[in-house]
């Protein structure tokens, strides 16, 4: 066997939809300073973590997760399994590849410990995030990192970029969504997870461009390549662009908010109701790019939930394109960037060549 390894690595869901279960899950995901971050605050936000947050936060989650749970467990968990699995395939047994989870398991530590007993030394590490945010991409990078300094054997790790436009991924995307939007529609809403606008500012090391410059998104900048924004805005044009969208059959908005602070904007249900009862766009098929696989975030908060909102406010027909998931695009999509990978092609991040920023925080 071969001592290079690829390296999958998604967000996580709870072990169960047991209460306790979510709430385990719960302090571990917000416990993680890059998505509950305010540092000021350190001992504050533990309280919030801990005592608020999980404690009415986990039985309202744990309803939600019963309604997708499968027969073989959470939806983000099997659909990561089989991604590895038919990856792994295709690469034959000379490039093996591993799966870990950044909460809950399998958990990162003990998948590098199981690498190391397997006897690799080099690693191809693919956050299953298209885009950087400091809350999913930087938390998994990081951690892998972390994990990997404790190691007394070291292990070579290479991280693909985020690979937000690459003209692969998009064709992946196109591929996935044809059969969706050759559906008679009036509008393609492409709903992303949303982040804390704060997030854009503190990712931004120039401290000068993200939520500064008017209309920052659009001005060319360092800072783009930590800024999710930046990058969702770029997906969506790459996308528009293949599929040959006018400018008035799409627009974009942000879901999955919590309270307390602003959130980018437009608000994924806010838009739903405004097409249906303003609009007159009654026809939609909306698409979810940030995530790889299918979750609790796609399948009910939006495949449900989005849906019931959109009809209710009078909409007649609402698709929602599942995610890149296991199909053949998304497989051969990885499975060409772990050719070029292993034929030292594919420009890679090591730790070296990462923001030092990344790291400090
Ligand atoms: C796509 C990338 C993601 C970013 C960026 C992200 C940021 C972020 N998320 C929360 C809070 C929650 N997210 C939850 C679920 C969830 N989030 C992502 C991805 C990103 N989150 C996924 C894939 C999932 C689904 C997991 C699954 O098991 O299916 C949840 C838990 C569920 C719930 O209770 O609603 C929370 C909470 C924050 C605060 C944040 C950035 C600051
Ligand atoms: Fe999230
Ligand atoms: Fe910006």
């Amino acid at each position: 066997m071969s001592n290079r390894a690829v390296l999958l690595v998604n967000l996580g869901s709870p072990d169960s939809t047991d209460v306790p279960d979510v709430r385990t899950y719960l302090r571990e995901f917000l416990g993680d300073h890059r998505v509950i971050d305010k540092p000021a605050w350190a001992p504050a936000r533990r309280f919030l973590v801990n005592q608020i947050i999980t404690r009415f936060r986990a039985p309202k989650s744990a309803e939600a997760y019963k309604t997708i749970w499968t027969d073989e467990g959470s939806p983000l968990v099997v659909t990561s399994q089989r991604v590895r699995d038919k990856l792994a395939a295709v690469l034959g047994t000379d490039t093996p590849v591993y799966l870990a989870m950044r909460y809950r398991l399998p958990s990162i530590g003990a998948v590098i410990d199981q690498m190391v007993a397997d006897g690799i030394t080099e690693v191809f590490l693919i956050p299953q995030y298209p885009h950087y945010a400091m809350s999913s991409w930087e938390s998994v990078v990081v951690k892998v990192h972390e994990e990997v300094a404790r190691l007394t054997t070291p292990i070579k790790v290479d991280c693909i970029q985020p690979f937000y436009e690459d003209a692969d991924y998009i064709d992946a995307l196109y591929e996935v969504s044809r059969p969706a939007l050759e559906k008679p529609h009036d509008h393609l809403l492409f709903s992303y997870h949303s982040i804390p606008e704060r997030h854009l500012r503190e990712a931004d090391a120039s401290q000068a461009h993200c939520t500064i410059v008017p209309d920052c998104c659009s001005t060319c900048s360092a800072a783009h390549g930590m800024c999710y924004k930046a990058q969702v805005l770029k997906t969506t044009a790459a996308f528009v662009k293949r599929a040959g969208l006018a400018d008035d059959q799409w627009s974009v908005s942000f879901q999955s908010r919590l309270a307390g602070e602003p959130w980018l904007v437009p608000y994924t249900d806010y838009e739903l109701e405004h097409f249906a009862k303003t609009e007159g766009k009654k026809n939609l098929v909306v698409m979810t790019p940030a995530f790889v696989a299918d979750c609790l975030e796609t399948l009910e908060e939006i495949a449900v939930e989005g849906k019931e909102e959109f009809l209710k406010a009078g909409g007649e027909s609402f698709h929602h394109v599942p995610c890149l998931n296991d199909q053949a695009p998304f497989i051969d999509f990885l499975h060409g960037r772990v050719r070029r990978w292993l034929g030292g092609e594919t420009p890679t991040a090591t730790k070296a060549t990462l923001s030092a920023e990344m790291f400090a925080r």
